[in-house]
């Protein structure tokens, strides 16, 4: 095989990508992907064996008429990738930003799949793996696909974007998230930028919100579409109502959605607006937005032995913790709990951050506060109705010990590597 077009048009008579002899589809081509623990390479034979069309290697011992030796396997997935994107030639939304990426994207695939076919980045497979697997699991036949773009770090954004090159974009927020790879707030506005950056040279259109001065200052000279609560806006969203969940006010139309969390009215207007721009009907938004239920511990609240737990436990960064705080505050109930996991990937100011959430807590008047992780450990003995431990599993021992201690609604928010849903078994 000679070149990307030729394995293009073995992908076209394929089943599609796979990337794990485990749950390999027939027919699929094999892409031997290395990882922490194996190297793909090793699995190709057990891949074609299994009924792979083809294994698409770099290890250059591999010589098998059924085997593509290329010079890097990511990177030719990553071209196959582009290669089919330019092949489609359907209009595509790329959505990123520090929080809020998923239940934005997942709003709004409900509101566009009212009128269009629409395909969206399934899961979290939103890295410079995940977005070629999403690329190439769209098709000509869509309207639209929506590609959700994460990073860690400086760069990864634009390369996402040379990859999927998006027509349309939209940044949920700039926040306080992986603080380590991007190198504090002022690397973290850059590094999403890089969205924008493409847009304009592209002559791609930002969709953008109107409230957010940051992007406005860095839109409004281009082409864009903006959303907000300020009646500048091309569309204008009212925030109404935020319990027991946020309810908006869009062209005399209210919609109550099923989202917990001022914060989520960003995420609503955003597919509100996406939607008009593209013509869907108001009463098909209405309907899709109030339809979406959140799952996958991305504030889902949860009724378990007569308790109200919100369980935020998908993720944790210093914006969606604060932001989660101040509308667990709005909640009704006289006695709260709120339990906490560390937030990772902040970076040097990590002993900070973690300070300045118990701090927030005992600011919004919080009494029953439990944390646990190194860092929220090594912070807690400061403040006096702070109980902190070292581990997730010493804190469930304790509630175990005795359930009383947990007075309802229950909070319960970490980051992903601290497993906070675990503390569910024992509330
Ligand atoms: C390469 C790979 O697919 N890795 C997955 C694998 O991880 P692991 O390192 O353990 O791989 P292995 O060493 O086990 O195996 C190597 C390959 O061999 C295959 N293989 C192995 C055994 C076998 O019997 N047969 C085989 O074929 C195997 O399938 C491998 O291909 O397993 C993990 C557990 O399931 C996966 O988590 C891991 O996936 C990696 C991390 C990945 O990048 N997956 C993408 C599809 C993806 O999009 N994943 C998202 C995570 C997105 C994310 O975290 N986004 C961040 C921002 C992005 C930061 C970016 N810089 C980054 O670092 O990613 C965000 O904040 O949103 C997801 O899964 O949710
Ligand atoms: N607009 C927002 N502003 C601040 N925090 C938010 C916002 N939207 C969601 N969050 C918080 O972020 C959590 C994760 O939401 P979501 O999965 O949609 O974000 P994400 O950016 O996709 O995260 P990841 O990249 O890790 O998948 C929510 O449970 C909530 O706590
Ligand atoms: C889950 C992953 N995408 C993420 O957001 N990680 C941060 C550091 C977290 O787990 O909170």
């Amino acid at each position: 095989m000679k070149n990307i077009s030729d394995l293009y048009s073995k992908f076209l008579e394929s089943s599609g990508i796979c990337t794990d002899t485990r749950k390999l589809k027939k027919n699929s081509i094999y892409f031997a992907l290395k990882g922490e623990n194996f190297d793909g390479n090793e699995y190709a034979d057990q891949a074609l064996e299994r009924g792979a069309l083809l294994a698409v290697v770099d290890d250059k011992n591999q010589k098998d008429d059924s085997k593509v030796i290329v010079e890097d396997v990511l990177l030719t997935l990553q071209e196959l990738a582009n290669f089919h994107r330019k092949q489609i030639d359907i209009p595509i939304l790329a959505i990123t930003g520090s929080n809020g990426k998923t239940t934005t994207k997942k709003l709004v695939l409900e509101v566009l799949s009212k009128e269009f076919k629409v395909k969206a980045t399934e899961g979290n497979l939103n890295n410079h793996i995940g977005v070629p697997l999403t690329l190439l699991s769209f098709t000509a036949e869509l309207d639209f696909g929506i590609v959700e773009m994460g990073a860690n770090h400086q760069k990864e954004i634009e390369s996402l974007c040379n990859i999927a090159e998006p027509n349309y974009g939209y940044i949920t927020n700039f926040g306080k998230a992986h603080l380590e790879g991007f190198g504090g707030i002022e690397g973290v506005i850059k590094g999403k930028s890089e969205l924008y950056d493409y847009l304009i040279e592209n002559d791609g259109l930002i969709f953008f919100n109107r409230d957010d001065e940051i992007q406005v200052e860095k839109a409004i000279q281009h082409k864009n579409y903006s959303i907000g609560e300020k009646s500048l806006s091309d569309c204008q969203v009212v925030l109404m109502e935020t319990q027991p969940f946020v309810t908006v006010e869009y062209s005399n139309l209210i919609i109550e959605t099923k989202l917990v969390g001022s914060y989520n009215f960003k995420n609503v207007s955003a597919s509100i607006g996406i939607g008009r721009y593209f013509g869907v009907d108001k009463e098909n938004i209405k309907q899709a937005i109030e339809n979406f239920v959140p799952e996958e511990m991305r504030s889902q609240i949860i009724e378990k032995n007569g308790k109200h737990i919100l369980l935020d436990a998908y993720n944790a960064n210093p914006t969606s913790m604060k932001a989660v705080l101040e509308s667990f505050k709005q909640m009704k109930g006289d006695h709260k709990t709120v339990i906490l996991g560390d937030m990772f990937e902040i970076g040097e100011d990590s002993v900070k951050e973690h300070f300045h959430i118990l701090d927030t807590c005992q600011y919004l008047g919080f009494e029953n506060i439990l944390v646990c992780g190194e860092r929220f450990h090594k912070v807690s003995s400061e403040f006096e109705n702070v109980i902190g431990f070292k581990t997730t599993s010493d804190l469930q021992k304790y509630i175990e010990e005795d359930i009383s201690r947990i007075s309802s609604p229950i909070l319960v928010k970490g980051s992903r590597g601290m497993k906070l849903e675990s503390i569910m078994d024992v509330l």
